[in-house]
């Protein structure tokens, strides 16, 4: 089939292609320090319970509560790790230390600061001033409080951070089930591709930052990677390289370049050839002969293997990646829900619309007030609202002090009613076009823009996927804790 011949569909319909033909990987076991990042294939359940005794809350004195304030004789010690045998009797009290288990006898647990040290009795007898009478229970964890045993801890389908590693080896989970991570194999395409270490550049050159950009990228999904080179534009090599690929029996090919319009743009026939195309083109920008196909290989006992044949510009190649590669790597590896997530945020500059094709237009996000760079008039739309909102609480606090009547007009019509003092932004990363992989620098969402005439305005809400964590977003000058009171 001609590239044109491809019926062009939506991304969502894509996604949905793609996802429809991905299935979870089966389940491996790896040990604890293996885990991280990984998702679990089966329930992990507590051996055994947190506090495995009841455990003192603070250095003091163990005690019972009955007895209340008073003087009293320091029978024995409970230190962390060391169980003592002493029982505290009515009358007696032991030292412990937090963390210890609390001595038979004992039921509560006054803090050392609501004690005073006494002169020894007789026969060297340590004595103690307990000053405050304690509640029954008091500054104790009882057995289980934490974690009972049984108690499921983390359930099957739950992804490992950082936390739940720390929780597996509470539960003294070492060995675990989880989902086996996909194998994905890269290959770049192109005569003029050349490897990235290559100076000077010779006549009509350029060097391959796809295989090393999209081998980053596998790899930071959690997949093991295979690099497969730079396939030249004939059918021999590609075949080969296809072979390879198979060879090395990965569960998914990405390649880049040689999927468009040009009479060395020999992907799309290469694999419909060899295997089934579901789409060849998609309603994107940047993308937009995105090429997605399955292989199924009888010579690997009838197993399936997935191929994203992803444009050769670079921004192309990564937006393609993340929007629709990446939720497959992601089901493969045993997420429930694979897709990118959305937030909402404004954007700080005009952005023009494209008539033909959504776009996914990169930006960097950050929270704040109107970053360095933003509309002048958003600035001052967000001072309005800020000064009415100040206002307005400082009306329901005292009534006397109401807002100035200009702040309420300027907050109740116009951009400024539905803007805070801080937001999250929406930053562009400058010019789009999906040859400048500068566009995607720092970026760590891609905004949701409509196919449309005219432009989008500053201040509008958009929506964006996130393609990295929030967690390294710029800085804002001028930041500040928004909970009231903090
Ligand atoms: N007649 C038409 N031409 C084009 C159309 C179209 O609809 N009709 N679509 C355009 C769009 S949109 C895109 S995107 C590109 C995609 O083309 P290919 O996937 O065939 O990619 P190439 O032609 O091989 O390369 C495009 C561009 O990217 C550079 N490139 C390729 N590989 C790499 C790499 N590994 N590292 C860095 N740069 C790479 C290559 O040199 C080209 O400049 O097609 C349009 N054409
Ligand atoms: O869709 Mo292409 O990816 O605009 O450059």
């Amino acid at each position: 089939m001609a590239a044109a011949a491809y019926k062009m569909i939506s991304i969502p319909e894509a996604q949905d292609v793609v996802l429809s033909h991905t299935r979870p990987l089966g389940a491996v076991t790896v040990g604890l320090a293996g885990a991280l990042g990984r998702v679990l294939a089966e329930e992990v359940r507590a051996p055994d319970s947190l506090p495995p005794f009841p455990a003192s809350i603070k250095d003091g004195y163990a005690v019972v509560a009955a007895d209340g304030a008073g003087e009293f004789p320091v029978v024995g010690e409970s230190r962390a790790g060391h169980l003592d045998q002493l029982p505290v009797a009515p009358g007696s009290v032991a030292y412990i230390t937090t963390g210890a288990p609390v001595p038979l006898g004992a039921d509560a647990v006054i803090q050392v600061e609501d004690t005073e040290k006494l002169p020894d009795g007789e026969g060297g007898q340590c004595r103690v001033r307990i000053c405050k009478a304690a509640r029954a229970g008091q500054d104790i964890r009882p057995v289980g409080s934490d974690i009972m045993e049984g108690d499921t801890v983390l359930q099957a389908g739950e992804r490992v951070g950082v936390a739940e590693v720390g929780i597996l080896a509470t539960v003294g989970a070492v060995s675990l089930r989880v989902h086996a991570t996909p194998r994905v194999a890269v290959l770049s395409t192109g005569d003029e591709v050349v490897d990235p270490a290559t100076a000077p550049l010779g006549p009509g050159q350029i060097r391959d930052a796809n295989r090393a950009m999209l081998l980053a990228a596998a790899a930071k999904a959690g997949a093991e990677v295979a690099d497969m080179g730079v396939a030249r534009d004939t059918v021999g090599h590609l075949e080969g390289c296809l072979a390879a690929a198979i060879e090395q029996r990965v569960d998914v090919l990405i390649t880049s370049g040689g999927v468009s319009m040009g009479d060395r743009d020999l992907i799309k026939p290469l694999l419909a050839r060899e295997g089934t195309i579901h789409f060849g083109r998609v309603r994107m920008k940047p993308g937009k002969p995105l090429t997605f196909a399955t292989l199924t290989l009888p010579q690997q006992g009838g197993r399936q293997m997935l191929v994203f044949g992803l444009p050769g510009n670079p921004v192309s190649s990564f937006v393609c990646f993340h929007l629709v590669v990446l939720p497959a790597l992601r089901k493969m590896g045993g997420w429930a829900a694979p897709e990118l997530r959305r937030v909402a945020a404004r954007l700080a500059v005009d952005i023009k619309l494209d008539p033909e094709r959504p776009e996914y237009h990169r930006c960097t996000l950050q929270w704040g007030p109107p970053p360095p760079g933003s509309a002048p008039a958003l600035k001052a739309a967000v001072a309005e609202a800020a000064a009415a909102q100040v206002g307005a609480a400082r009306c329901a606090e005292d009534p006397l002090h109401a807002p100035p009547a200009a702040a309420h007009e300027a907050a109740a019509h116009g951009a400024a009613a539905d803007l805070g003092a801080q937001e999250l932004w929406a930053v562009s990363t400058g010019n789009q076009i999906s040859s400048r992989l500068l566009s995607a620098r720092s970026a760590n969402a891609v905004l949701e823009i409509p196919c449309a005439a005219g432009v989008l305005k500053a201040g509008s809400l958009v929506s964006a996927l996130l393609i990295d964590d929030l967690g390294g977003m710029p800085v804002p000058a001028g930041g500040v804790p928004v909970t009231p009171g903090f």
